[in-house]
């Protein structure tokens, strides 16, 4: 993965796509500058579930972006406010409001990406697979819209279970007779993001230049941060990579904690997501050098979904990267093993339920 070692790059993004941001607004304000404005935005974007936690900050850096024409923001109530308050921003894009089932044709039409960030939220004391009876059919109802109304879009799953939406999105995909694997993505850039946090923070090493593949799944021991693999390369204790790693995998349930009942990651997810879409974003626009970890349909292990850096391009997943899963040290391979179960269970889980319902209308 390609990084940018520049200071003042650092407060976007932390990573190649917040300098490619940043210069794509610099040359378009130049532009108007001198009085020729060539519009670069033309890509859509539906956000559903725009009007929660995550869907509202997402929304407002995704308006934010230079290379976003539409802004497509749908919620089952509270979106029109949302859309009116977002759309005076300044920025190249038209947003426009879409409440419930009967506007989600609309929404979804031509749109390029669809970001999923819809369904409940963990309280303390609840595990993601908590959330499953709730969330897994919110998710299969708006993939089978995303299945009829933009067929061709990137699909962008935020709501958790990943490690169970991500499956069960793939099977309305395909009863529908529209899924392409390289288009369904479990967004798991919030785990990169804390990986990378923590490690500079304890390494004591510039923010912009650390980053730490994590793969696996993005729950409990399923999400595996291989810290052997940082770069630049940076040395751990034993203990230090114990405490990494547990932290890592324990961060949502330290901002569940925190937040004592009120939700689980907004504002940070917003933020990984917002990375996300813009790097898909620049892969849709050609950028040939796009990397980012994600849930996608995998050859790498011997599970059919897994978390790993993964290269961008027009048509989505152009390569897995299989180099970050050989040499790992033994308490990586360990953790490897000892999470193949817990995802497994999770991934079958999802395709059962999706197989066992009727896809709705
Ligand atoms: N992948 C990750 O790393 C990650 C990180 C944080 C949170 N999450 C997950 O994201 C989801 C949303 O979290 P939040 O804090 O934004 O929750 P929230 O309750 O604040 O917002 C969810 C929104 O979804 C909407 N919604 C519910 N059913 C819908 C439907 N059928 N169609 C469209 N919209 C619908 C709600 O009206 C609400 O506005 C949760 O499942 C959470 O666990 C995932
Ligand atoms: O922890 C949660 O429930 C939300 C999210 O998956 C996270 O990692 O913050």
């Amino acid at each position: 993965m390609s990084s940018v070692r520049c200071e003042s790059e650092s407060s976007f993004f932390g990573n190649k796509t917040g300098a490619a941001l940043r210069a794509s607004f610099a040359s378009k304000a130049q532009k108007e500058n001198n009085h020729n404005s060539q519009p670069q935005a033309s890509y859509k974007v539906a956000v559903l579930g725009a009007a929660g936690g995550i869907g509202q900050p997402l929304s407002l850096l995704i308006k934010m972006s230079p290379l976003v024409s539409n802004l497509h923001l749908y919620d089952i109530a509270n979106v029109k406010g949302v859309a009116a308050d977002i759309s005076h921003c300044n920025t190249p894009s038209q947003v426009r409001d879409f409440t419930g089932a009967s506007e989600l044709p609309n929404c979804l039409k031509d749109v390029n990406v669809v970001v999923i960030p819809a369904g409940v939220p963990r309280k303390p004391g609840m595990t993601r697979d908590d959330l499953f009876n709730i969330n897994a059919g919110i998710v299969r109802d708006l993939v089978s819209a995303v299945a009829d109304y933009c067929p061709d879009a990137f699909v962008q799953i935020i709501s958790n279970p990943v490690n169970s939406t991500v499956p069960i999105a793939a099977e309305v995909l395909k009863q529908k007779g529209v899924y392409d694997p390289k288009k369904l993505f479990g967004v798991t850039t919030l785990d990169v993001v804390r990986a990378n946090t923590f490690v500079a923070q304890r390494k004591n090493l510039k923010l912009i230049d650390v980053d730490v593949p994590v793969v696996g799944g993005h729950a409990g021991i399923t999400i595996l941060p291989l810290l052997s693999k940082t770069r630049p390369s940076a040395s751990f204790t034993d203990e230090e990579i114990d405490e990494l790693t547990v932290r890592i995998q324990n961060a949502g349930t330290e901002v569940v904690e925190a937040k004592a009942g009120t939700g689980s990651a907004t504002l940070s997810m917003a933020y990984a997501a917002a990375r996300f879409v813009e790097s898909s974003l620049r892969a849709l626009d050609g950028d040939g050098d796009v990397y980012e970890c994600s849930f996608v349909e995998s050859n790498l292990t011997d599970l059919p979904f897994f978390a790993s850096r993964v290269k961008l391009g027009r048509t989505g997943v152009e390569a897995l990267i299989p180099s970050d899963l050989q040499g790992l040290t033994d308490y990586e391979q360990k953790a490897l093993e000892a999470l193949k179960p817990e995802l497994k269970a999770s991934i079958e889980k999802g395709i059962a339920f999706a197989q066992k319902q009727t896809v709705a209308a």
